[in-house]
């Protein structure tokens, strides 16, 4: 039996409105010990005021809801308190609960855990929970709502399905076997094994795009010292996030921020400058640094200081490659910017901000091309990519199986790794690790 939980569900802090949910066997009892009153109709808001059950201290003037099992969102009996979100009352009506008997405060993740333990949610649509909110852009919003809505739990689910069948027909075979049957998997059963690997290595080769939108593109600027990374990054972030100084050499550390550029998340870095005689070995760890945010980015900004064309930093030219997009600074300075076509660069001044509409758009284009979804829901954790990796493999292992009996333990198998997605099959030992991620209260 689980106890009853409960903590306060909106951010902490002053607000208009804060919630406080509970849920378990005494949801109920708790309602009606801070209202000195008979429950109120399941789903019907009421005004009435709150009391602590110990001293008769009024706390609130609060709407209260209630749901009875399992029409919920944890599927156990859920009382909300609607209050006025201050920090008093909020924290008088969470000791007051502390009071009642049977009842503690909720661990994080742990009413989005109970509706999954309680089969409202599978496992993915419980982690679309927390995707949906920390989504801070209209792409992953939309992503994250699909996924809650069941879209990736079902496309698993129906694959698992279609193992299910496979596998019946391997045993029967098995079972029905005469002596001198061909060994290994039956041409029935054959096309769809390998029809189903197919699809799951098409699913899986998708760019990484469902995590990336989780996570945000990430965009690098790299470039020779002095050419305006840094005030590029301002421009774009429109705050001083990086320092801007004449001289080479000022920013070491990688500074990021976080844009939304047309509705999809990027992670913008400023690196120090490229050269090859660093001032310091602060300065050299720095451009270290910078190398590797650029070997590791999804698409990298290369400036060039344009006043000193037609001479373009060799070591920034060296980094180029097709996820790059090319831009010349400076260009309130410069008189010749027509130069090097080959490049497509794009004009810009960081000073009087010309230019820098056209950069956002090329750079939003590219995030569109990398994060943009398609009509088929894509898989949006390491945690997917690992289990469907697993499943292919066990899938090519039994499509080769020299006896019907190994091909059915790799189908098994296979299946198994698809159910552990959703949370089909045991995953005991996964919950601790997914429901972490989660704040108290979700
Ligand atoms: N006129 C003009 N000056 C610029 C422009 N962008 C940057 N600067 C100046 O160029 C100098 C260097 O700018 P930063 O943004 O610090 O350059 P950086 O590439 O980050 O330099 P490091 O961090 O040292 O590698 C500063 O004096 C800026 O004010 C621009 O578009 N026009
Ligand atoms: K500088
Ligand atoms: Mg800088």
């Amino acid at each position: 039996m689980f106890t009853t939980i409960y903590a306060l569900a909106t951010a902490p802090g002053r607000s208009g409105v804060a919630v406080v949910r509970i849920s378990g066997p005494e949801a109920g009892s708790a309602l009606a010990a801070l209202t000195g009153r008979p429950l109120p109709a399941p789903r019907r808001a009421v005004l009435t005021k709150l009391r602590d059950p110990r001293s008769g201290d009024a706390l609130d003037d609060a709407l209260v809801l209630r749901f009875t099992a399992p029409a919920s969102f944890t599927g156990e009996d859920v009382v909300e308190l609607h209050l006025h979100g201050g920090r008093a009352v909020v924290s008088g009506v969470i000791e007051a609960l502390a009071t009642l008997p049977g009842l503690r405060l909720a661990e994080p993740g742990e009413f989005t855990r109970r509706a999954f333990e309680n089969g409202k949610l599978d496992l993915t649509e419980a982690e679309a929970v927390a995707d949906l909110i920390d989504a801070e852009t209209n792409a992953q919003r939309r992503q994250a709502l699909r996924q809650m809505g069941g879209a990736l739990g079902r496309l698993y689910d129906g694959w698992r399905e279609r193992l299910t069948r496979a596998l019946a027909h391997i045993e029967a075979d098995i079972d029905f076997a005469e002596d001198d049957l061909p060994g290994g998997v039956a041409d029935a059963v054959r096309p769809v094994i390998a029809g189903l690997a197919g699809e799951i290595a098409a699913h899986l080769d998708d760019g990484g795009r469902g995590e990336r939108l989780r996570e945000g593109l990430h965009i690098a600027i790299v470039g020779a010292p002095n050419a305006g990374k840094s005030s590029l990054l301002n421009a774009l972030a429109r705050r001083d996030a990086a320092i801007v100084s004449a001289r080479a050499g000022t920013t070491r550390d990688i500074i990021e921020v976080h844009l939304d550029l047309g509705g999809y998340p990027v992670v913008l870095a400023d690196t120090a400058g490229l050269r090859e005689a660093a001032a310091d070995e602060v300065e050299e760890e720095g451009i270290r640094r910078a190398r590797d945010r650029a070997a590791r980015a999804d698409v990298k900004v290369a400036v060039f200081d344009a006043t000193t064309l037609p001479d373009l930093d060799p070591a920034t030219l060296d980094l180029i490659d097709r996820d790059t997009v090319v831009v010349f600074n400076k260009t309130d300075l410069a008189t010749a910017t027509d130069l090097r076509p080959d490049l497509s660069p794009i004009l810009v001044s960081a000073r009087t901000g010309a230019g820098l509409k056209a950069l956002e758009e090329k750079l939003t284009e590219f995030s569109a091309d990398r994060l943009a979804i398609g009509s088929a829901p894509s898989l949006t954790r390491a945690r997917h990519r690992a289990a469907l990796t697993e499943c292919r493999e066990s899938l090519l292992r039994a499509l080769d199986a020299p006896l019907p009996e190994l091909a059915a333990e790799d189908v098994r198998l296979a299946s198994r790794a698809l159910g552990r997605i959703t949370g089909r099959v045991d995953v005991e030992d996964l919950l601790d690790v997914i429901f972490r991620d989660f704040c108290i209260g979700k």
